[in-house]
């Protein structure tokens, strides 16, 4: 029996496969039972889950759909934030969602666990540390683009099977203008108000860096 509260991802991802509804569902008890006892999440945004957490990182998945085969590191996950809604949406692309908080990680690696999601993995490691290349590099609220692209320049494959260029995802806030600037990037502003209707977000945009 459906949860009624993924209803929200539903609407906006209307093609889920049973397994994939199942999966969204049970992210409430997780995070409900997780998020107590080490805080991942602003507690009262558990009520808010699937709003403010859930749809807000498939907001990417609105200006990129990953494909299968393609890699995607996910940097400062904290909970799992963009990377496991995302990884439940796309079954068929691996997932490395890295936080230098240990034990943030160890909520991602029980939550992944209990959803049984084969294709994600997750480290406590800072990003400048990681050695591998991948397609996309995906973010959620870490730092200024100018500091974060040091940590990740270089870290993309070159050969693409996406539509879209192997680049950056970032959801992002504050004044973006300014920082792209600053930046020096060259980057393209997706505004998530073009594919949701509500306005529940915190941050507004998805940030896309072409590499
Ligand atoms: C504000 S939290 C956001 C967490 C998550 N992305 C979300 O939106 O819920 C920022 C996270 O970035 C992590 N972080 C900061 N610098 C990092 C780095 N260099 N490498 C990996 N993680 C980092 C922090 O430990 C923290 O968990």
């Amino acid at each position: 029996m459906l949860d009624v509260k993924p209803n929200i991802v539903l609407k906006y991802f209307p093609n889920l496969s049973d397994k994939q509804i199942a999966q969204f569902s049970q992210l409430f008890d997780l995070y409900s039972f997780w998020n107590a006892q080490i805080n991942v999440i602003s507690r009262k945004d558990i009520e808010e889950l699937y709003e403010r957490h859930v749809l807000h990182s498939l907001g990417i998945a609105k200006v990129c759909n990953f494909k299968a085969g393609e890699s995607v590191l996910d940097v400062g996950t904290g909970g799992g934030f963009p990377g496991i809604p995302l990884a439940i949406l796309f079954p068929e692309t691996d997932f490395y969602l890295v936080d230098s908080i240990g034990k943030k990680i160890k909520v991602v690696k029980e939550v992944a666990s209990a959803l049984g999601l084969e294709n994600l993995r997750g480290d406590h490691l800072r990003a400048e540390q990681i050695k591998e290349k991948f397609n996309f590099v995906v973010s959620r609220a870490v730092t200024r683009l100018g500091e974060f692209y040091p940590w990740i320049q270089g870290k993309f494959k070159k050969d693409s099977l996406n539509a879209i260029p192997n680049g950056i995802l970032y959801l992002k806030g504050g004044d973006l203008a300014e920082e792209i600037k600053e930046s020096k990037l060259k980057a393209e502003l997706y505004p998530l108000s073009a594919y949701f209707e509500e306005d529940f977000f915190e941050t507004k945009y998805v940030v896309y860096v072409p590499q």
